[in-house]
């Protein structure tokens, strides 16, 4: 028989152990299938050999209903004892060499794959398909680290996009995270994980045949979005000069509907971004609990991150804010502040960005540079020479921001003496502000407090938002020096406050000094 076409979309392993009691593992695969599982591994590791023939010719007979392959997890005897459509081994187990001998070419082999030296070495060998994992943390095995979905872009990266080998992700995939894991995985040569491979996720639902349907429908809606993000045309992008136009009317809306945003922000801060957000005509809400996190997603308009004054609690608080943020599709500004200062602030931004969908991204040169090397862009090629270790510049500042927008598939925002965003098509500079801006407590933090209230009442063009809260409280800084009671920073602050109430939303028209820039 030649080797069936697999269609990995969504690939059920078994786990007995962790099978809902409310149904056999039999009931969980046919379940599984009707609602849409398209390949199927029986993966049982307390069975001997014998025992394990058995369940597996009846698990077979389940699959040839359906037309579903079915693959056998480490025991190749098993998997030829049965004539079942192929196998998995990982690391540990018989080599992909051997198992290919054994097999024969008509099988399918599939190999377990943690780092980007094994998936090549796994092409090299004649795998037919890769897991990529761990992906998530995940209570079915005790995985050694977790990759995120910048580390499985990693390992995608590696396959050549013609090549043959197809890829699944495993490890904690879940109904909720499956779009985002396969859209942020995205490689920017083109690849896309075929499928994602699920074991508690199924087994363990109340009900196979649903979580199926939502895995797939999740996986397929993931694949949908980072083929259009690959394809450069993720959405009718309005040009430039329309989205200036657009900017009074969203301050006037802004105002009108005072959205509210909730601030995972730091406490040197709190004040400050809460009365900015406030005079610009926001709502703000200051939660650092986790514990309120899914309820106040539903609520709020969008979501603000700020790593300012890490501790343990305020990151599982962004964390759990991020993910249903993401859930409720409600935006998130992520504001990585001083993340390549420390260790700890470096590997935080690297978990946030691994946990979650961010939707902007704003910091100042350094930030952006340290996210730049987390998430593998291309350093030499966007000519990130000349940053210096307090962030003050880049050689090429907007390609770097182009080119991190586009490989995160989101906008980020660089402020500084002249700002610049992007979202991977679109990229500007603004040149409004002032320098007391830079002498006061808080003021990159006010502005992505202002982006997340411009980002909620504009959900579709996160850019439109991210350029309009930075011109906004820009205007706001250049109107409060012009003061004659403005006599240093501490007045500054104050009038700052005011000029940001102030501000009449033609100005954001008639003021703005922005200029687009095209880069290849
Ligand atoms: C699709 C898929 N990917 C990875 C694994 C893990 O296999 P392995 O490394 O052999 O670990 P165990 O499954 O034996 O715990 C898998 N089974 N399927
Ligand atoms: C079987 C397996 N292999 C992994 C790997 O990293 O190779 S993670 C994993 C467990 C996946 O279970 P769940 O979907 O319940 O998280």
């Amino acid at each position: 028989m030649p080797k069936p076409v697999v269609d990995y979309s969504l690939y059920l392993v078994t786990d007995s152990g962790l099978n809902n009691p409310s149904r056999t593992l039999l009931q969980s695969v046919e379940d599984s299938i009707k609602g849409g599982v398209t390949l199927v591994q029986l993966r049982e590791k307390e069975l001997d050999t014998e025992a394990f023939i058995e369940l597996a010719k009846k698990v077979h007979e389940v699959t040839k209903k359906y037309n579903v392959p079915l693959l056998i997890n480490d025991n190749i005897e098993v998997a030829l004892a049965i004539d079942a459509e192929g196998a998995h081994v990982g690391q540990d187990d018989i080599s992909c060499v051997e198992a290919r001998k054994l097999l024969g070419n008509d099988k399918i082999l599939g190999i377990s794959t943690g780092t980007p030296e094994e998936a090549k070495k796994a092409l090299a060998d004649g795998a037919d398909y890769i897991g990529i994992g761990t992906c998530f943390m995940t209570q079915t095995k005790s995985p050694k680290r977790t990759l995120g979905p910048i580390g499985v872009r990693t390992i995608l990266e590696v396959i050549p996009k013609e090549s043959e080998l197809k890829t699944v992700v495993i490890g904690g995939i879940k109904h909720d995270n499956t779009r985002r894991v396969v859209e942020h995985s995205a490689g920017s040569h083109g690849r896309i994980v075929d499928g994602v491979a699920v074991v508690t996720g199924i087994v363990s639902a109340s009900d196979a045949k649903i979580a199926s349907e939502q895995l797939l429908r999740e996986f397929r809606i993931g694949y949908e979005n980072a083929s259009k993000h690959i394809q450069g045309q993720c959405q009718a992008r309005e040009s430039v000069e329309n989205v200036l136009k657009s900017f009074p009317p969203l301050l006037s809306t802004l105002r009108e509907k005072s959205p509210l945003t909730h601030h995972i922000s730091n406490y040197v801060v709190m004040n400050d971004t809460a009365n900015a957000t406030l005079a610009l005509g926001g709502s703000p809400i200051m939660a650092p609990s986790a514990v309120e996190a899914e309820d106040l997603s539903k609520v709020v308009s969008s979501v603000v991150l700020n790593i300012g004054t890490l501790t343990e609690s305020f990151v599982e608080c962004m964390i759990e804010a991020g993910k249903h943020a993401n859930v409720q599709s409600k935006p998130v500004i992520f504001d990585p502040v001083g993340a390549g200062a420390t260790t700890l602030r470096e590997n935080t931004t690297r978990r946030i960005l691994n946990s979650m969908h961010v939707d902007i991204i704003k910091g100042n040169a350094g930030e952006i540079s340290t996210i730049a090397k987390i998430v593998g862009c291309d350093t030499e090629s966007i000519a990130m020479r000349g940053v210096d270790s307090l962030g003050s510049g880049f050689s090429n500042p907007a390609a770097v921001v182009q080119a991190v927008a586009k490989r995160e598939k989101c906008v980020v925002a660089m402020t500084g003496v002249i700002d610049y965003v992007s979202d991977g098509v679109r990229t500007v500079a603004i040149k409004n502000g002032h320098s007391y801006q830079g002498r006061i407590t808080g003021s990159g933090c006010m502005i992505a407090s202002s982006i997340a209230s411009f980002a909620a009442i504009s959900p579709n063009d996160h850019f439109a938002a991210a350029v309009a809260g930075i011109l906004a409280l820009n205007l706001a800084g250049e109107h409060a020096a012009r003061r004659d009671d403005v006599r240093g920073p501490g007045t500054f602050r104050a009038a700052f406050i005011d000029e940001i109430a102030n501000l009449v939303p033609e100005q954001m028209l008639t003021e703005a000094k922005i200029e687009t820039i095209q880069l290849n």
